[in-house]
């Protein structure tokens, strides 16, 4: 049986893939502008290799010539150019890479980073050309050819003029269509945007003729200050691209200064950036990266419309503007970039085609970020604080999230603020200043530390000293919950049922109970479900009444999870806790036997003074008011 070859509709095929594989149409300016430079690459490896010629950096350079009136749009080089074989064989047939095929056939050295590899870059100018012209001479030829196409019925190959080596590539750039306008390919200022967003990194100068307005300078009559200046417009060459990328060169050679400015230049932040990290990889995935902690979090960080992610190059070529799999989502506030020779990039260069590199990256970029976080806590307390104000939220969802799965990497850069040393603290330092017989970490809910503060269940705790942490962000105890303890230290909230401080005094309060057992049953029987219990309370000194909770829900989680959609049937287990000390109690102990009604209005008194305090409204506001006045008007 005889093998046929498939038969492929080159037509049909070069219309698909210029138009399905990439999403941008802007991209073919990058994409000839790394041909362009990938030719002088080879040029400059030559040199290398050969001793008759000299490679002057300074004469090696890409030009981009827009003219409005012909709507063309030329990109020059002085590369290697191309003999007719070569044109034939790279730019006549789609998928055949000429600069693959060098890497393969010479060892490249290191400094050479040529980005070719798929054979079809070329093809995306029509995009947004109709017709393109190629213009080459080859290096040590005499020679030069004309390649001509408009795309889909074919080329033609002649013999042209051109007096030095290198090419040159000529658009013809399409008509504006309702749906698209290919003028602005024809725009100076928004070639050179396009030129600074991929191509900055391309390691020689890109220049453009760019129009500026300049002062004419007139005779002036003595030192009278020109009220109506004059300007003209003046054309200047000038090289658009940085070239040299900053994470290519040492640290040693960086100054803070360096780094600022290109955090503000790459526009990652409005900010300066509170630290950054510039690491290198040299093994066998090499890369180099620039990362940065910004120091506020931009405004619509804690929404959905927040995107996360590093900016990757290929080579000095920006393939992604946020790769999103770089970063972990409790970093998501980093900011940077990531530059590797050694991505298998899909032929669009827009995404990769493996993400295990990707996964290497992106684990070494969480160990330096969390090793840096941990250094500023340690060596820089203000600076770290300013960062977790922040940017602390994501790291307690970083903690709550994934059902806990990265609690161990972000437990010791947590901080909350402490009820004895009115600062912020560390898990660390709250576990190394408990008391020696000390089991919990004891922590309060509440919206402020203000509020907290006033709290009657914190009240106790205090006042026998022990240190309570304070928790304002609706994650913390949902993050608390998700760690169980830490250092083998369990989670204590100051509003549950059993704390647990002195045993002592839950055998007296035990044995109150019992004395006061009629009236705690009465009071629960008048509340019914709205509490799973009513007790005298052990923690309160000058409040009468406060609110605690039994089980895992507590008052302060029942009130977020009901805010959420999804969250209206979730029940904290209350306690109503009385001081069976206070004036209130000791009123209702007058009527108990004597006024049915006056025990109600007790009841419903305490339970919603309890809520109040809580922040949460009653049930019933006018049913409580007329409590309240039914018990103050005798
Ligand atoms: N300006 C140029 N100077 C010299 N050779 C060029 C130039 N532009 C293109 N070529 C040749 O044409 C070949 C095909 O170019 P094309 O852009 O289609 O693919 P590529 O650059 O090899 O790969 P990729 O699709 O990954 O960009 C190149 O490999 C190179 O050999």
């Amino acid at each position: 049986m005889s093998k046929q070859e498939f038969k492929a509709e080159s037509k049909r095929l070069l219309e698909l893939m210029i138009n399905s594989i990439y999403t941008h149409k802007e991209i073919f300016l990058r994409e000839l502008i790394s041909n362009a430079s990938d030719a002088i690459d080879k040029r400059y490896y030559k040199a290398l290799t050969r001793e008759d010629l000299k490679f002057n950096k300074e004469d090696f350079f890409i030009k981009v010539i827009p003219d409005k009136e012909k709507r063309t749009l030329r990109v020059l080089d002085t590369g290697i150019g191309m003999t007719k074989e070569e044109l034939e064989d790279n730019l006549g047939t789609i998928a055949k890479s000429g600069s693959l095929a060098f890497k393969n056939e010479n060892e490249v050295k290191e400094g050479i980073d040529i980005i070719g590899q798929f054979g079809i870059g070329f093809y995306s100018a029509f995009m947004v050309a109709d017709h393109i012209t190629v213009k080459t001479k080859a290096l040590d030829s005499d020679e030069a050819y004309r390649w001509e196409s408009d795309g889909v019925e074919g080329y033609t190959i002649e013999t042209a003029e051109k007096a030095d080596a290198g090419t040159e590539v000529i658009i013809k750039v399409r008509e504006n269509t309702e749906e698209e306008n290919y003028d602005e390919y024809l725009e100076d200022h928004r070639l050179q945007e396009i030129i600074k967003k991929y191509s900055d990194f391309v390691r020689y100068p890109i220049k453009m003729d760019l129009t500026t307005q300049e002062k004419v300078e007139k005779e002036s009559d003595g030192d009278s200050e020109d009220k109506d200046p004059e300007y003209k417009e003046v054309v200047k060459e000038e090289t658009v691209n940085s070239m040299v990328p900053m994470w290519r060169k040492n640290k040693s050679q960086l100054t803070d200064e360096d780094y600022i400015n290109f955090y503000q230049e790459k526009r990652y932040g409005f900010d300066k950036p509170l630290k950054h990290i510039h690491m290198k990889a040299d093994g066998t995935l090499r890369y180099s990266s620039i990362l940065y902690i910004p120091e506020q979090a931009p405004y619509d960080f804690y929404t959905k419309e927040y995107e996360k992610g590093l900016e990757l190059y290929s080579s000095g070529v920006l393939i992604m503007e946020k790769c999103p799999d770089l970063l972990p989502d409790y970093f998501s506030f980093v900011k940077g970039m990531v530059d590797s020779e050694d991505l298998s990039l899909n032929i669009s260069r827009e995404m990769l085609q493996h993400d295990r590199q990707l996964q290497i990256i992106g684990k070494k970029i969480k160990e330096k970020i969390k090793t840096a976080l941990t250094a500023m806590l340690k060596n820089d307390r203000e600076k770290y604080e300013s960062f977790f104000n922040n940017f602390g939220k994501q790291i307690k969802y970083g903690v709550y999230s994934d059902f806990g799965q990265n609690k161990e990497t972000l437990q010791d850069l947590l901080l909350f603020y402490s009820s004895k040393r009115k600062k912020m603290v560390t898990l660390k330092e709250y576990v190394e200043g408990m008391k020696e017989d000390q089991e919990h970490i004891y922590y309060a809910s509440g919206d402020s530390v203000e509020k907290i503060d006033k709290m009657p269940q914190t009240e106790m705790l205090k006042d026998k000293d022990y240190e309570i942490l304070y928790f304002t962000d609706e994650v913390d105890e949902f993050a608390i919950k998700m760690l169980m303890n830490y250092e083998g230290k369990t989670f204590k909230s100051v509003s549950s049922g059993d704390l647990e401080v002195d045993k002592e005094e839950e055998k007296e309060s035990k044995e109150e109970k019992e004395e006061f057992q009629e009236i705690f049953n009465k009071l629960k029987e008048i509340l019914g479900d709205k509490v799973k219990d009513v007790r005298p309370s052990k923690r309160l000194k000058n409040h009468a009444v406060c609110l605690a909770a039994d089980g895992e829900l507590s008052i302060e989680m029942e009130k977020i999870l009901q805010s959420m959609p999804d969250g209206a049937g979730m029940k904290s287990e209350k306690v109503l806790e009385i001081n069976t000390d206070h004036k209130m109690f000791k009123a209702l102990q007058k009527h108990f036997a004597s006024d049915e009604e006056k025990v109600q209005a007790y009841a419903n008194v305490f339970y919603n003074q309890a809520l109040l305090m809580e922040g949460i409204t009653p049930e019933d506001p006018v049913a409580y008011s007329n409590d309240v006045f039914k018990l103050i008007e005798e």
